[in-house]
């Protein structure tokens, strides 16, 4: 797993770093990085270093420091580097010497222009001339979105942007961003990842993440947030061993859909035929449907009659009257780990006695988009999904998994996951569908409920992108919009892929 701090832990890790190691040698190595991955961008963009320019954009803070140092180890390279200050008396007094020592230049940002933004002219020449600007403007420390000229500075960028730490004017710990932004190809990070390089719009705004080595390891406390690698997904993903039956790899009981609708139930049941090889059963109305499109389901007519399973998925289409609740009490009583998806969250929010339905022993997970989660916890949601997904599991003593283009998935024990899925050929119907059913044949192969949550919405959003892209498979491609069957169909070729990167 890839680990994700938050602000405070970083800054409480860095002071113990600096009692051995003195802050300007800290600054140094991540500047330097920053200048190495400069270094390669021109490369890329240019096919050289030498004789390029790089405008470096400045704020008042140790990220523009990071920003001036990388530039003078640019300047060393061969580089013409131009510093646009945005608050000149503010500069990074050390970092700025180390620029002008190297024979970079340094300009304010602000001064008499040619136009009626208050851009200095020789400002704004070094941003429009760059082959490369670097994004200095501000870094742990950023409250709210970039002020009006910083704004306009990087309203005028038209090249590449490497982002010192983080792309300023994201919001660090919440990755939300309400206003002008810096949108980076690179952002060169120390120590590891914060939230905003995974979350949100934070995490489109940092483009590609490069974790630098500055020495904080040693002093780092458990994340805050993690993110799974394919391949230990893959690596961990069930499949069927010489050993085993269609029972010994978990039975899925799926209860969907309606005699009307039948689509939740052929959806959610397909996506667990597609995830494991075991069994699965489907007990609802629909029973006639899904049989005909996955004869290889047992079908019944109700969960009285199901049968055995290992755990189930409930919920999608289910309906919020009688017969619903009915069917979400019967699954909550069974004893057996429960995903609890759609109708079945509201039914739980109209009617709280249902939790008295379930064994606090057996795991349970819930999987709110934000209308859901309003209507389960009484409070719309804000802009820090992470801290009230974490509530909420620990309220509900449940796994809880907040939808939305960054997958919150937090345990009631607080830890949380998330699952990033850089792009949005998720956001069609029935594809929460498709969800339920993954996660339900993962719990019942006995993968751990956080764990299969974080599995189920990477291979989601995976599939979603491979059917999107269709025989291309190549993400730079542009794709095309998707239904949920589709999305079903790409999920096996999205399991053979983790798998295959657990092999490499
Ligand atoms: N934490 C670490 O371990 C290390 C941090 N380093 C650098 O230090 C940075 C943090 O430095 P600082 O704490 O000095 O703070 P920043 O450089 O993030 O911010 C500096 C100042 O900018 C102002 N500011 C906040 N939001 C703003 C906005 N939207 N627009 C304009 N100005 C705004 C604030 O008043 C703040 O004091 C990191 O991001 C990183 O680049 C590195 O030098 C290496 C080690
Ligand atoms: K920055």
């Amino acid at each position: 797993m890839l680990g994700v701090w938050t602000p405070d832990q970083i800054r409480a890790a860095e002071q113990q770093l600096f009692a051995r190691t003195p802050e300007p040698v800290v600054m140094r190595r991540a500047a330097h990085a920053v200048a190495v991955h400069t270094a390669r961008v021109l490369t890329e963009v240019t096919d050289g270093v030498a004789g390029r320019r790089v405008a470096l954009l400045v704020g008042a803070g140790n990220n523009g420091g990071d920003a001036l140092w990388a530039g003078a180890f640019l300047r060393r390279r061969g580089v013409g580097v131009t510093a646009v200050l945005l608050a000149p008396e503010k500069a990074h007094a050390a970092g700025l010497a180390a620029l002008r020592r190297a024979g970079g230049r340094a300009v304010p940002a602000e001064g008499a222009s040619a136009d009626t933004s208050g851009i200095g002219a020789e400002a704004a020449d070094a941003v429009e001339r760059a082959d490369v600007v670097i994004d200095g403007i501000v870094g742990l420390s950023a409250r709210g979105s970039l002020r009006p000229t910083a704004a306009e500075l990087v309203r005028r960028v038209s090249v590449p942007v490497v982002a010192v730490d983080l792309p300023s004017g994201v919001d660090p710990v919440t990755g939300a961003v309400d206003g002008p932004v810096v949108q980076a190809d690179l952002t060169v990070t120390f120590g590891g990842r914060k939230p905003c390089h995974v979350l949100g719009a934070g995490a489109v705004c940092s483009g590609e993440v490069e974790v630098v080595d500055i020495g904080l390891d040693d002093h780092l406390p458990a994340p805050e947030l993690r993110v799974l690698r394919p391949a230990e997904i893959g690596a961990d993903w069930p499949v069927p061993g010489p050993s085993d039956d269609k029972y010994s790899q978990g039975v899925v009981g799926v209860a969907a859909g309606s005699a009307t609708y039948p689509g939740a139930a052929v959806l959610a049941s397909g996506a667990a035929v597609q995830a494991t090889a075991g069994m699965v059963r489907y007990a609802g109305p629909a029973a006639d449907v899904v049989r005909s499109r996955w004869p290889e389901v047992v079908a019944t007519g109700s969960v009285g009659d199901a049968g055995r399973v290992q755990a189930w998925a409930v919920g999608p289409g289910i309906g919020l009257g009688a017969s619903g609740r009915d069917v979400l009490q019967h699954v909550l009583e069974s004893g057996r780990p429960v995903c609890a998806d759609a109708d079945s969250i509201t039914l739980l929010a109209n009617d709280p006695t249902l939790w008295d339905a379930r064994d606090p022993d057996v795991p349970l997970v819930l999987t709110p988009h934000a209308g859901e989660f309003a209507r389960l916890t009484g409070q719309e949601l804000g802009p820090d999904r992470v801290a009230a997904a974490r509530e909420v599991a620990a309220r509900f003593d449940a796994v809880v998994l907040l939808k939305g283009n960054t997958t919150i998935i937090a345990a009631p024990d607080g830890r949380v996951l998330v699952n990033d899925a850089q792009h949005a050929w998720l956001a069609t119907a029935g594809s929460g569908d498709v969800l339920t059913g993954l996660i339900g044949a993962l719990l019942a192969s006995g993968v751990e409920p956080w764990l299969a949550c974080g599995y189920a919405a990477h291979v989601h959003s995976l599939a979603a992108d491979l059917a999107a892209h269709g025989e291309t498979d190549d993400p730079t491609e542009p794709g095309a919009p998707i239904g949920a069957s589709a999305l079903l169909e790409a999920v096996p070729l999205a399991i053979r892929k983790i798998r295959r990167a657990a092999l490499a």
